[in-house]
């Protein structure tokens, strides 16, 4: 052998035994680090085992990734003081506000957590997602400022100070109307907070009514709406008919209203309504009711039986998502169509209420037409917008905040608006007496003992709540005190989109002129047709539809592209491992890629289709809605 050939080759092994050793220590280092992780992989998953049954037995259970970024949130809201640049404009003559549950021993067993924070004026829904790898966990957070935000540590003696008592004086010193609304998701609760409400008014209102009224008589109406009839729930469900006479008015025919001399009689009239509302179950709660329950008390002059003011108490039907009916039969499906339908015409007319002179669309249901008289410029509507805490109804829950949301804004404040009636100022705002708050306070400790209405038919979410004795956060507290110092509290509108919050300084809302209506004597008062409004009936009914299913088809594109988007960099990633690809799999990559291409296309298809019917709807609607406006103002 060549002695420079010999050379080269143990240079060439020795290189190679270099490499090796080279190689052999990369390697053994990697093993050493993959151990590593392997332990720290395993103590992570001890210690997440470890805080799940922590959580589990402090009656939390659920997902601890996404606890525990809830409680981080929470945290740093706690060690951050939001500083405030506006007052809460509570002196309009809408107020919103909103009410988390506890949560209950169904959504405990099913895992679910608490994704709802209550920083009053604000709630925040956190809601839970994963990044497009499908493992990343991570939260948005969603906030609405309404006027009140109560948590689930709140009581309804606090909920009645912030959202019924004005009312009350509004309607004794006034003699005007007002209403009261909860409003939400099936199962949120609607009816416990309203049979709260109910039972602490029959003890405020009496006493009130020994100091400023005089020659006054109680009476109530409690009737439900289901299915499109109106059913009287203090005389065996008689079915009673709607009437709207030529000038507008619109009469229950059948319908009776009953004497409450005392609040015991008014207790025991509302119970036996109670006892007569149609419920049915729903996927979200056991004992849904199907109807919208309205409660009107009618405060009358004992000797000529004349309205002297009147209070209504509208516990709706619960709301559900296109989604939730999808295992409904027909006749349930046409329910709950009636029941949406009723609920956006419900929010277009409180919308209109809140801007001076806009055309209130009442006739867009049977239930706004019931309520017209609460529509009346010198009335005062408060929405209690009702939301379950769990995770799994953070949709509902966003949904629902959505529609509080829509309701509160444009609103105008009206401290100096003119009633009707004799010129007196809407909003009396009397600060009550101690003497009062103590007999509110009392008669929630009635409340506890006696257990509200829906408790004492079932309570199949066994919610533990404040009411029951038992304080839940500390951290969200809503206090009675505070609730009178709202105009010294200063606050921050937030407006936030998919999570990404927005500071917005509110604009200032301008007391809008009186305009007067134009005085066109030779024209005669012509309502809209029946054909009219059933048009703008059915309109409002697609509209809805259509609104639902833009947005579930929006959902279904977000999660379609996100699942595609792993599929597809799945596939570029093993024609890109290949260094020559063969013929064969870059024709199977061009058809795959080609297949995404289609899948794209189809999607963005269904979603642009269904935004143009919508935007279609929308301008009818709003035509429809002018064209009436136009044919009452003469
Ligand atoms: N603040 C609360 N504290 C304790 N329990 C509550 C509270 N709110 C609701 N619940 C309980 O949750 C359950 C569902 O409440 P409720 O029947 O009031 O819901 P809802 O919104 O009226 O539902 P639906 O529209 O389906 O009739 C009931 O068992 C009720 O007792």
């Amino acid at each position: 052998m060549n002695p420079s050939s010999s050379s080269s080759s143990n240079r060439r092994k020795s290189t190679v035994s270099n490499k090796t050793d080279a190689t052999r220590a990369r390697i053994e280092r990697m093993e050493v680090e993959r151990e590593e992780r392997r332990k720290e992989m395993t103590q992570k998953k001890q210690s997440r085992k470890a805080e799940s049954a922590k959580l589990l037995a402090a009656g939390n259970p659920g997902d601890v990734d996404f606890i525990g970024m809830v409680e981080e949130w929470r945290a740093e809201q706690a060690s951050k003081q939001i500083k405030s640049n506006k007052k809460s404009s509570t002196n309009s003559n809408i107020v919103v506000a909103v009410r988390k549950r506890p949560m209950s021993e169904k959504e405990r067993k099913k895992l679910d957590h608490d994704s709802v924070s209550c920083y009053h004026p604000k709630v925040w829904i956190h809601s839970a997602k994963f990044k497009v790898d499908g493992i990343t966990k991570y939260l948005t957070h969603t906030g609405f400022q309404l006027d009140h935000a109560f948590g689930e540590e709140s009581t309804t003696d606090q909920i009645y100070l912030a959202t019924t008592m004005p009312l009350v004086d509004h309607v004794i010193h006034t003699k005007g109307r007002a209403t009261v609304f909860c409003y939400g998701q099936t199962g949120s609760g609607k009816t416990h907070t309203m049979s709260g409400i109910q039972q602490i008014l029959a003890h405020d209102l009496y006493e009130e009514l020994k100091d400023h009224g005089a020659n006054t008589e109680i009476k109530l109406a409690f009737f439900e709406l289901y299915g499109g009839f109106i059913q009287d729930l203090l005389h065996d469900r008689k079915r009673c008919k709607l009437l709207e006479d030529g000038k507008g008015e619109v009469n229950i025919t059948g319908l009776q209203e009953v004497s409450a001399p005392t609040a015991d009689s008014f207790l025991q009239v509302i119970e036996n309504g109670h006892s007569q509302r149609t419920t049915r179950t729903t996927e979200a709660n056991d004992t849904s009711s199907r109807s919208h329950a309205i409660c009107q008390v009618f405060l009358r002059d004992s000797d000529s039986g004349k309205l002297k003011g009147k209070l209504t108490l509208v516990d709706l039907a619960g709301s559900e998502r296109g989604s939730d009916t999808k295992s409904h039969n027909s006749q349930r499906r046409s329910e709950s169509a009636e029941i949406n339908t009723s609920l956006l015409s419900l929010k277009e007319c409180i919308r209109a209420l809140g801007q001076k002179n806009a055309h209130v669309p009442y006739r867009g249901s049977k239930l706004t037409l019931i309520l017209k008289d609460c529509f009346s410029p010198d009335s005062k509507t408060t929405m209690i917008a009702m939301v379950s805490p769990g995770a799994s109804a953070t949709d509902h829950s966003l949904n629902t905040l959505r529609y509080a949301d829509r309701i509160k804004e444009q609103r105008i404040t009206s401290s100096t608006k003119k009633t009707e009636r004799g010129g007196s100022k809407v909003n009396v705002c009397v600060e009550p007496s101690q003497q009062r708050l103590t007999r509110i306070a009392a008669a929630l400790d009635w409340v506890r003992n006696t257990q509200t209405y829906s408790e004492q038919i079932t309570n199949p979410l066994n919610c533990v709540s404040s009411e029951q004795g038992i304080h839940l956060n500390q951290t969200q507290t809503h206090s009675t005190e505070r609730l009178f110092e709202r105009d010294q509290i200063e606050t921050v509108d937030y407006k936030a989109h998919d999570g990404i919050l927005e500071e917005e300084i509110e604009q200032e809302v301008q007391e809008v002129e009186e305009v007067e209506t134009p005085k066109c004597a030779n024209l005669k008062k012509s309502p809209p047709s029946r054909e009219e409004e059933a048009e703008m009936r059915k309109t409002v009914q697609v509209l809805f539809e259509l609104e639902e299913s833009l947005l579930d088809q929006h959902i279904t594109n977000i999660k379609d592209n996100a699942e595609m988007l792993r599929q597809e960099d799945a596939l570029l990633q093993k024609i890109e491992q290949v260094s020559e690809p063969t013929d064969d799999e870059m024709d199977n990559y061009a058809i795959q890629l080609a297949d995404f291409l289609d899948r794209k296309e189809a999607l963005i298809m269904s979603l642009q289709t269904k935004l143009d019917d919508y935007k279609i709807y929308s301008a009818r609607e709003q035509q429809l809605a002018e064209e009436m406006n136009r044919l009452e103002a003469f």
